[in-house]
């Protein structure tokens, strides 16, 4: 793309990659190439528009460079090194050494390398114009869409413009803040920090804690809430909070992090709320949620209007406040999950060139892990949200505790806790709530049931499969 002019106020020149689409507008631009903008871009070339997709920085965005993709192989690295550790016991001559940091990573650039090569081979496919800049939108038309200018000068138009940017780590507003490192940092440290502190106590601060304890830091969360995984059942996230300590995680709840310092011996040291200072240690960790990207978007210029929170206000459709623009994935207030984002772009580009009828997702009973050690799995109400909902007299509770027979060999505490949470005469489900091995792949089943309005009559009546966990849920009663 290098071959593009610059400063003129033209669609595409002749010469770009995909020169077969010359110049003139585009039927979709899109602004950001993570997971929703690649996957409306895809989408919307299928249905044969002419797509211009802006991104700056590598293909994939958040998920597969610095969020679930590399996370995800580093919950592999500690969970292969805790197998290791009960390989022993069992009679395997091994001994578990710590994780070499340069090979492992090695590993895990040249899987996320693989996937962008992926995806610039179907951009190639697809004859989706790639440029590999900024984008701002300066000028709404009145047809619908608008024109965007990247940070070159280069302006494209298009009657729909997609609006993809994700969002980004935010750090608490308090004195030392920037002493801090947030999750972007995490996937460019090359060892384990001796000691850390991670503050907050949500999907990230949960899983990077545990990944690192796994990985021999010695572990202390800060967490503001008195408890784990807000929004998530409480029974669960109490069982997690005892597996974390058991495992040698110093978890200090109520403790909202006032102040960070860095002594003369270069250690960080964090303030609480109440004045007492913690660590020393080697990094802080911020985990302490993301905000949309929008600044210097040029949303207020064509009238897109945000929320409070900055994200892009979207109805049920994605579509925003102005004709021919739409949002999806982590700029709006939707769920922060990459399914999520996905399946909306797809949805609505179907919707947009596929003539399907309608763009509106449906985003109840959406299925969520997080990887933590062990994993949580979680679809649908929590108890309380159940009670409060339907009324205590209509919900029913059944739940298993159980040591899973690999933990129980090797003589390993960690015990596994399945909850099912049912209402009415029939006993539907509504909820289902995962802590322990294997719930991350045994969820994606059984959402499927719950989506389809299964009752615990189905699950009994569901032969189970022997010796598993799965089979604790049919046999749940
Ligand atoms: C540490 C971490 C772990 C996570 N783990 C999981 C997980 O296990 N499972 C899960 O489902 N979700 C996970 N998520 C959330 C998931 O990554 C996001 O929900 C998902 O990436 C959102 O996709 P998106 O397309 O909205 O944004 P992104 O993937 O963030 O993509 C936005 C893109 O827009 C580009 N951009 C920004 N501004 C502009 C501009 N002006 N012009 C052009 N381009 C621009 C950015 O460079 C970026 O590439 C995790 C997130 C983090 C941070
Ligand atoms: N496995 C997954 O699917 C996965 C993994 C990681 C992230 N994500 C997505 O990314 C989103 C962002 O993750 P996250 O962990 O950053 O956000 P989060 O909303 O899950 O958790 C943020 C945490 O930070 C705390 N916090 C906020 N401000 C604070 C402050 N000033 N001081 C101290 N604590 C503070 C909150 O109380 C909360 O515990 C998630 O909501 C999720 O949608 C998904």
């Amino acid at each position: 793309m290098s071959s593009l002019p610059r400063n003129r106020e033209v669609l595409v020149s002749e010469s770009d990659a995909n020169g077969a689409r010359a110049a003139g507008e585009f039927d979709l631009i899109v602004i950001g190439g993570g997971s929703g903008g690649l996957a409306g871009a895809f989408r919307a070339a299928e249905h044969g528009a002419r797509v211009a997709l802006m991104e700056p920085s590598a293909l994939g965005g958040t998920c597969v460079n610095v969020g679930c993709v590399p996370k995800k192989a580093m919950w592999l690295a500690a969970e292969v090194g805790r197998r290791l550790a009960m390989a022993g016991p069992l009679g395997f001559p091994v001994q578990a050494r710590a994780l070499d940091w340069p090979t492992f990573i090695a590993h895990r650039e040249r899987y996320i390398h693989n996937i962008h090569q992926s995806y610039r081979r179907r951009i190639d496919a697809a004859g989706i114009v790639h440029l590999p800049r900024h984008g701002r939108l300066v000028e709404r038309m009145r047809s619908g869409g608008g024109v965007v200018e990247c940070d070159d000068g280069l302006r494209l138009q298009a009657q729909r413009i997609l609006i993809a940017t994700g969002g980004h780590a935010l750090r608490p507003d308090i004195p030392g803040a920037g002493l801090g490192a947030v999750s972007d940092d995490f996937f460019r440290w090359t060892a384990a920090p001796e000691r850390i502190a991670v503050v907050g106590g949500g999907y990230i601060a949960v899983e990077l804690a545990g990944v690192l304890q796994q990985l021999g830091s010695r572990v202390e969360m800060l967490v503001r809430g008195e408890r784990l995984l807000h929004g998530f059942d409480a029974a669960i996230a109490e069982q997690l909070a005892d597996d974390y300590c058991q495992a040698g995680i110093r978890l200090s709840l109520g403790c909202p992090v006032a102040e960070l310092q860095r002594d003369d011996d270069g250690q960080l040291r964090v303030r609480d709320g109440a004045g007492t200072w913690h660590g020393p240690y080697d990094q802080v960790l911020f985990a302490t949620g993301r905000g949309p990207n929008t600044h210097g978007l040029g949303l207020p210029e064509v009238g897109v209007e945000t929320d409070a929170d900055g994200h892009v206000r979207v109805d049920a459709g994605h579509a925003t406040s102005a004709p021919g623009i739409h949002a999806v994935g982590d700029v709006t207030a939707d769920m922060a999950l990459t399914p999520v984002a996905i399946a909306a772009a797809r949805r609505l580009m179907s919707h947009v060139f596929g003539g399907a009828a309608d763009p509106a997702l449906d985003q109840t009973n959406v299925p969520t892990v997080v990887f933590s050690h062990p994993p949580v799995g979680a679809v649908g109400l929590t108890e309380a949200q159940a009670r409060e909902r339907h009324g205590d007299a209509a919900v029913r509770v059944y739940t298993t505790g159980f040591r899973p027979m690999l933990e129980a060999l090797t003589d390993t505490p960690q015990r596994s806790l399945f909850k099912l949470v049912c209402i009415g005469e029939e006993r539907r489900v509504v909820g289902l709530h995962l802590l322990g091995e294997a719930a991350d792949e045994i969820l994606q089943g059984f959402a499927v049931a719950l989506k389809k309005g299964i009752t615990l009559q189905d699950l009994h009546d569901t032969i189970a499969i022997h010796p598993t966990s799965a089979e604790e849920i049919v046999l749940l009663r």
